[in-house]
């Protein structure tokens, strides 16, 4: 049986893909930079087989199944890896089974809400890339598989590697210059943990796709940012990736959060995906950091925020600080879910009710109603997509899928 099950994870951007120099081939405007998650918490896990009895190309997610658009980007994902096979494998030893000539079947699920703004889509093609990878056993290295996943969804050729990576937009019409770098592994940096505050996991009003159209067309600050910014803030981001300077990371990573928003602000008509509760999110963590740089207590911010297409934030911090910020945000944002604690930093009684650091000012917030940020998961920098064996797959023998719950 031909057939193999991968799982990759999550990755949240610290410099920002927002725009488009070419739709159909996804390539950006700019480049961009992000942390990728660990997959012991958040994963997309996917199994590909391909089988001489198969009628078509099929793709169930979540069980159910998802229609593969003639020429759409799923499409485009499967028939790309197809001519990889035969270009690195079948035409190069000719004894190898002609794959590429088969129909696949593929599923995938997702262990956290899909299309809510918590980068299903990335974790997803990578997952897909990396599981047809594997069924085809291709040679290539991840940087070459990341010009296939990104076209998928541009953010997912940034979850095939772990750690910190880079998206270098390129220049060529092509796109073949157009990929995923891994800037450190999580090995340099494992100190970085992530704190996600989940403020909807309804599917939001204005994708990413149609929302960055529309600010390419229409917004001037976004070609000020493309030429005069994130140039400058790739550079110094990666190497305070690699000095493991948290401050500056922090600093570089919240303003080009702000400045995201901003372009999205400045589109016309304006997108808005940040509500009062992402924003007073940023309130409290401003005035953390406010506490932090003060000479006394050491001059150096301790966490920083991030937000993507939508009302979630992603707080990074230096694994030491992370238990003192759920609880902060625990106070302002009362919990109705029992906290997951995956690191144990809680005991039996749960998070409590939070202290402050001296000189805190509890009014930047006021105390929101139970509820107003849904659930927080606690998980930190993790690794590149992992083949699994059989045991792990999630098509059932008939080739449907198993319905499993991840
Ligand atoms: N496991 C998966 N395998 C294949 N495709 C997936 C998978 N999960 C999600 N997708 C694709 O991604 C789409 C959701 O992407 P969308 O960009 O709307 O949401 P998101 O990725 O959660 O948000 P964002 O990218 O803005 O953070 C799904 O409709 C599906 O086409
Ligand atoms: C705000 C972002 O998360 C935008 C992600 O956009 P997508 O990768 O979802 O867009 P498409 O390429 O059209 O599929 C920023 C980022 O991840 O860099």
């Amino acid at each position: 049986m031909f057939i193999a099950t991968t799982s990759a994870p999550v990755n949240i951007a610290c410099i920002k893909y927002w725009g488009k120099r070419d739709t159909k081939l996804i390539l950006p405007t700019n480049s961009s930079l992000s942390v990728t998650l660990d997959q012991d918490h958040l994963r997309s896990t996917t199994t590909s087989r391909a089988d001489a009895s198969f009628t078509k190309d099929r793709l169930w997610l979540n069980g159910v199944e998802e229609d593969i658009k003639p020429g759409g980007r799923m499409a485009t994902c499967i028939a790309e890896m197809k001519r990889l096979r035969k270009e690195l494998v079948e035409n190069v030893d000719t004894s190898a089974p002609t794959l590429s000539t088969l129909f696949v079947h593929i599923a995938s699920y997702n262990n956290f809400p899909t299309a809510a703004g918590l980068a299903s889509s990335a974790s997803g093609f990578a997952a897909l890339t990396a599981s047809l990878a594997a069924l085809y056993a291709l040679p290539s290295p991840p940087t070459e598989l990341s010009l296939i996943a990104r076209q998928g969804s541009g953010s997912a050729c940034r979850s095939l590697m772990g750690g910190f990576v880079a998206w270098n937009a390129g220049t060529l019409d092509s796109g073949v210059d157009s990929h995923a770098v891994q800037i450190a592994a999580e090995t340099h940096w494992p100190d970085i943990h992530a704190l996600i505050c989940v403020v909807s996991d309804t599917k939001k009003g204005t994708s990413s796709t149609s929302g960055m159209q529309r600010t390419v067309e229409t917004s001037p600050l976004l070609q000020h940012r493309i030429k005069h910014v994130v140039p400058q803030r790739m550079k110094t981001i990666s190497e305070a990736i690699l000095a493991k300077d948290f401050d500056r990371f922090a600093e570089i990573t919240m303003a080009d959060s702000n400045q995201f928003h901003a372009v999205c602000l400045d589109t016309s008509p304006p997108i808005f995906y940040m509500n009062d509760v992402s924003r007073a999110i940023i309130a409290v963590i401003e005035e953390y950091n406010r506490v932090a740089l003060l000479p006394e207590n050491g001059g150096k911010r301790k966490a920083a925020y991030t937000y993507d297409a939508g009302p979630n934030a992603v707080i990074y911090a230096p694994a030491a600080h992370i238990k003192e910020i759920i609880s902060l945000i625990a106070h302002f944002f009362p919990q109705q879910e029992t906290f997951k604690d995956p690191f144990g930093l809680f005991g039996p009684n749960g998070i409590g009710t939070g202290s402050f650091a001296a000189g805190f000012n509890v009014n930047v917030a006021k105390t929101w109603e139970t509820g107003a940020v849904k659930s927080l998961i606690h998980t930190k920098v993790g690794d590149g997509p992992r083949v699994l064996g059989q045991a792990d797959s999630v098509l059932g023998q008939d080739g449907l899928p198993k319905s499993l719950q991840l």
